[in-house]
């Protein structure tokens, strides 16, 4: 199958090799001539994957036309704020029966739309032909071929299973969920609490305090989950419980180290120069706040986050703030 992946930077191009692995040929889109280049004739990204060779099957390119041509499955990893734009200009290049994925865990600031909603409206697709991944997948992680699973979400369970299908190697497992809302809103969230987690360790907090916030961000992600219409089980998956305990866990996550820079004492500025690639959180907590407003749901970690990266509370204060509240009982 001819699959296209949109996006060269750490999981476009881990994605890229699970695709090969699986038995597809996949064309890589890149705004980055060199990277472009080094992708197809030296089957390397040291960019974004270094120390990782690609796949024969993984040819880099700059042209939306060419990346396209003929792809069933169009896969899309592009820092969630850019997605809208960058992808505007390639649905003239669209194949009649393609399907999108989105690999993104972001929420738009502005519309406060999930991914599948923005490629949806910048591609002209039906949500039929959409297909979100998500679940405790770190890049360098599955890069380096150490087993993982996850969760490959649609409403329509053809799409689903075409995917999943073209993404089901020795490595990689997928589960199908029809739940799309609380598989995308899992993944955008769980970046928020690793920061949140990330914070709380920078300032020299152990385990207590970790299993706390995991523990209450997780309730924050299932009550906005709820409320938008999301599956009561999808919580405790692969795409919730499992994505938020990798990246609560590990320190290469980006938005857990953006978030240990901060707790040190760092300005947003430097923890962004200090942390390697995208910290989706930086930009999507205030959307998801935005979100949880709009339909009343509470989400405490996500406002202190946002308090802290974006109104100017100082981080010492994070734990008074979150600990002062008036007391209650514990279910959601
Ligand atoms: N890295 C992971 O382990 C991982 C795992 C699962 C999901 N994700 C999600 O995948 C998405 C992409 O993350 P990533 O890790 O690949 O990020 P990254 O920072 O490694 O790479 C981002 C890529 O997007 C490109 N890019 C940025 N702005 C662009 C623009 N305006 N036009 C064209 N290209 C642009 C960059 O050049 C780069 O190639 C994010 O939403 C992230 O949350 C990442
Ligand atoms: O590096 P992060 O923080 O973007 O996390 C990567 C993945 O989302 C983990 O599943």
């Amino acid at each position: 199958m001819i699959t296209a992946v949109l996006g060269a930077g750490a999981w476009g191009t881990t994605f890229s090799q699970i695709l090969a692995d699986s038995g597809c040929l996949v064309r890589l889109w890149g705004r980055d001539e060199a990277v472009a280049e080094q992708i197809t004739t030296m089957h390397r990204n040291d960019k974004y994957l270094p120390g990782i060779r690609l796949a024969n099957g993984i040819t880099g390119t700059t042209n939306a036309r060419e990346a396209l041509a003929g792809a069933q499955i169009v896969v899309v990893a592009i820092p969630s704020q850019s997605a809208r734009t960058v992808l505007e200009p390639f649905a003239p290049y669209l194949a009649d029966d393609a399907v999108a994925v989105s690999l993104m865990k972001g929420v738009e600031l502005g519309t406060d739309k999930r991914m599948s909603v923005v490629i949806a409206e910048a591609l002209g697709l039906p949500m039929e032909r959409i297909a979100v991944v998500s679940g405790p997948n770190l890049a360098g992680e599955i890069a380096a071929h150490q087993p993982t699973a996850t969760v490959v979400s649609s409403i329509d369970e053809r799409t689903a299973s075409l995917v999943a299908e073209a993404c089901s190697c020795d490595y990689f497992r997928p589960y199908t969920n029809p739940d799309v809302v609380g598989v995308e809103l899992c993944g955008a969230v769980k970046n928020v609490i690793a920061l949140a987690v990330g914070i709380a360790q920078g300032q020299g907090m152990g385990y207590n305090t970790t299993a706390t916030v995991i523990t209450r961000g997780l309730v924050e992600i299932t009550r906005l989950g709820l409320a938008l219409g999301a599956h009561a089980e999808t919580f405790a998956g692969l795409a919730g419980m499992g994505d938020l305990v990798a990246t609560c866990a590990s320190p290469s996550s980006r938005n857990h180290t953006l978030g240990r820079h901060i707790g040190q004492g760092k300005t947003l500025d430097q923890a962004i120069a200090a942390t390697r690639g995208t910290a989706e959180a930086v930009k999507s907590s205030r959307s998801v706040l935005a979100l949880a407003q709009s339909v009343g749901v509470e989400m405490p970690i996500t406002e202190a986050v946002v308090s802290v990266l974006h109104e100017g509370q100082p981080v010492t204060e994070m734990a008074h703030r979150l600990l002062s509240r008036p007391r209650k009982t514990e279910g959601l």
